[in-house]
């Protein structure tokens, strides 16, 4: 049984309800009508290919598995695809500069989507992994503590930042990247996850930042 569901987060608007005038993003409403029942299709697609593993990394994890969403070129593309109207969907004036992806699974999209967007990536890494100078931040995780690393000057003072993550679980992780974030200079303008596990409520850490997610999971 498909343990997931479609992230609250998605609107489709009538085709039929559109007027001359562009909507948040830009775009004429014919073509936000089409983006948006575009989106729809392929996260029903993305939903499939979520696979469930129980107990892992440890006993009591209802784990979720991202990685088949890159084992096939077609999912792979209809992803990409996804992640980039949903950047639209914040609006014109909150085109990024910087994707800042999360160390290790937001490395698999956070490039890719970076150079669709014609912004610039910058990781953010588990402790003592980057040379030179760095910030850091301490996190709780579903699963234990972790400390958060950014090297000195990747972002540059009022720069607007997109972090970007496979999964929000208790919201520890996104909540630190954004820290550090702002610990560089940066202007955090959103958060974007392909899943959000909603019982977690992790999107209480991100202190009223504009949060977008893909998918959700009823678990
Ligand atoms: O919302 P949270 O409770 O912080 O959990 C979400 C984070 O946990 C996972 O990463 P993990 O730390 O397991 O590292 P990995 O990507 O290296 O496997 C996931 O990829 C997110 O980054
Ligand atoms: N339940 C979960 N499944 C996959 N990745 C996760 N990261 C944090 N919690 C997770």
């Amino acid at each position: 049984m498909l343990a997931a569901t479609l992230a609250s987060s998605t609107v489709i608007s009538d085709p039929n309800s559109a007027t001359s005038s562009s909507d948040a993003s830009g775009r004429q409403p014919s073509a936000a009508a089409a983006g948006a029942a575009e989106l729809a299709r392929t996260k029903i697609t993305l939903l499939g290919a979520l696979k469930h593993f129980p107990d892992f990394p440890i006993p009591g994890i209802k784990f979720i598995d991202i990685l088949p969403l890159f084992q096939d070129v077609t999912t792979h593309a209809a992803l990409l695809r996804a992640l980039e109207l949903q950047v639209l969907e914040f609006g014109s004036d909150a085109k990024p500069d910087v994707i800042v992806g999360l160390d290790a699974r937001g490395f698999l999209f956070g490039p890719s989507l970076a150079l669709r967007l014609n912004a610039s990536f910058v990781p953010v890494r588990k402790k003592g992994k980057m040379p030179g100078p760095c910030v850091t931040a301490a996190y709780e995780k579903e699963y234990g503590t972790d400390y958060f690393q950014m090297q000195e000057g990747a972002v540059k003072p009022g720069q607007k930042v997109l972090v970007v993550d496979d999964i929000i679980a208790t919201g520890g992780s996104a909540a630190a990247a954004g820290s550090l974030v702002k610990q560089l200079g940066g202007e955090l303008i959103g958060y974007l996850f392909i899943l959000e596990i909603p019982v977690l409520n992790g999107r209480s850490k991100l202190e009223g930042v504009p949060t977008v997610t893909l998918l959700e999971t009823n678990e």
